[in-house]
């Protein structure tokens, strides 16, 4: 079952497009993040799904209940959804306890209170229900903040940039926790962030926004490894950008040639798309295989990332696993891993076109 849908929602801001998005749909218990670069829209997103924005046209539904369209506006006060935003801060007024029950004031006093040391409960705070957030750390805050935003029960929680404000150590392990508890419950969460490897640990389904639009939707794994366009294989990790010269089928690169379809004959293609881990050292110099020398060879631990020039000047970034790490000076021999090699053409080489079928070298 569906617990959010936006269909052909648009939404503006001085008589420009923030959001335009065709379709978007957050299953039931799944954990969608919208991601994407600053001012693409995932916040005006966020903030339609929540009833802070009201959309110029389309419809907005959660758990089939039509929550905006051209005729109805419900507010963010009877939507029952969650809100855990960057900046919606614990009331410092208020005890930890407090705070969580401020959500539930349908409910009687003591049931306030036991389902509010409930909630505290579930994410290990029940020992601070007493204290005031001042006197929590940053990530003790983040969980109360999220005991919160779940104790009223809400058909979806809503999440912007929820960990920009932790230290890196504390985020992974509060976002960990987060993602644990989250699913433990079953709950529900829509999420907004910048960051790709946050993006990919935390979701189940990726929705990567540009200039107001969905340019992709899926797993990870499919944007990681089946971008559509440029954009996406970029947005979400590094690669190197190829020169490629087109010879009938055969692509001529600086990393060897590339047999490609023949379907792609006819379209101009002037560069590749490698990611550093597509490309392999050879156990030995082979001179019928791309070859350069290492120039920079640093070990950041469980990979290390290695460049290589060619003799025409043109360099490339590898990340190889650390155990073995070339020395710079080295000359070393190359290969591709074919699953890392992405070909678009096309106008704006916007197309995705095909993986290459074969690598000679
Ligand atoms: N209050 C506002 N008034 C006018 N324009 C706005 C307002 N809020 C956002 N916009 C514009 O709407 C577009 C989408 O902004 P939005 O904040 O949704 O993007 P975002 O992807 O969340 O960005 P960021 O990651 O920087 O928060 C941007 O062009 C932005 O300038």
């Amino acid at each position: 079952m569906s617990n959010l849908v936006f269909r052909n929602v648009r939404h503006q801001y001085d008589g420009e497009n923030s959001v335009d998005i065709e379709y978007l749909e957050v299953g039931a218990g799944k954990l969608v993040c919208l991601l994407g670069p600053s001012g693409c829209g995932k916040s005006t997103t966020l903030r339609l799904a929540a009833g802070l924005e009201s959309p110029l046209a389309g419809e907005i539904s959660i758990q089939g209940e039509v929550m905006a369209n051209d005729r109805v506006f419900v507010g963010p006060e009877d939507r029952r959804v969650g809100l855990m935003f960057q900046d919606y801060a614990l009331f410092p007024h208020l005890t930890v306890e407090d705070n969580v029950a401020f959500g539930l004031s349908h409910l009687g006093v003591e049931e306030r209170r036991a389902r509010a040391r409930a909630m505290l409960e579930t994410v290990g705070m029940a020992p601070s229900a007493r204290k005031y957030p001042h006197m929590l750390s940053g990530g003790e805050q983040q969980r109360v903040a999220l005991a919160r935003a779940l104790a009223p029960s809400p058909r979806i929680i809503l999440m912007d940039e929820p960990f920009s404000g932790l230290d890196v150590v504390l985020r992974n392990r509060v976002r960990d926790e987060t993602l644990a508890l989250l699913k433990e419950m079953g709950t529900t969460v829509l999420m907004v962030t910048h960051d790709p490897e946050e993006a990919m640990r935390m979701a189940d389904e990726i929705v990567l926004m540009r200039e107001g639009r969905i340019v992709q939707q899926g797993s990870a794994g499919a944007l990681y490894n089946n971008p559509v366009n440029e954009f996406v294989a970029s947005f979400l990790g590094e690669v190197n950008r190829v020169p490629a010269h087109r010879n009938g089928d055969v692509l001529e690169t600086e990393l060897g040639e590339i047999l490609v379809e023949s379907s792609l004959k006819d379209e101009t293609i002037t560069e590749i798309l490698v990611r550093p881990e597509a490309i392999r050292f050879l156990p030995i110099v082979d001179p019928r295989a791309p070859t350069g020398e290492v120039v920079l060879s640093r070990n950041l631990g469980a990979y290390c990332l290695i460049d290589i020039v060619f003799e025409s000047g043109f360099r490339v970034t590898a990340r190889v696993g650390s155990f073995y790490q070339p020395k710079v000076g080295e000359k070393r021999s190359l290969s591709l891993n074919l699953s890392g090699v992405f070909i678009f053409s096309g106008p704006g080489k916007a197309q995705y076109v095909d993986k290459p079928i074969s690598n000679i070298n």
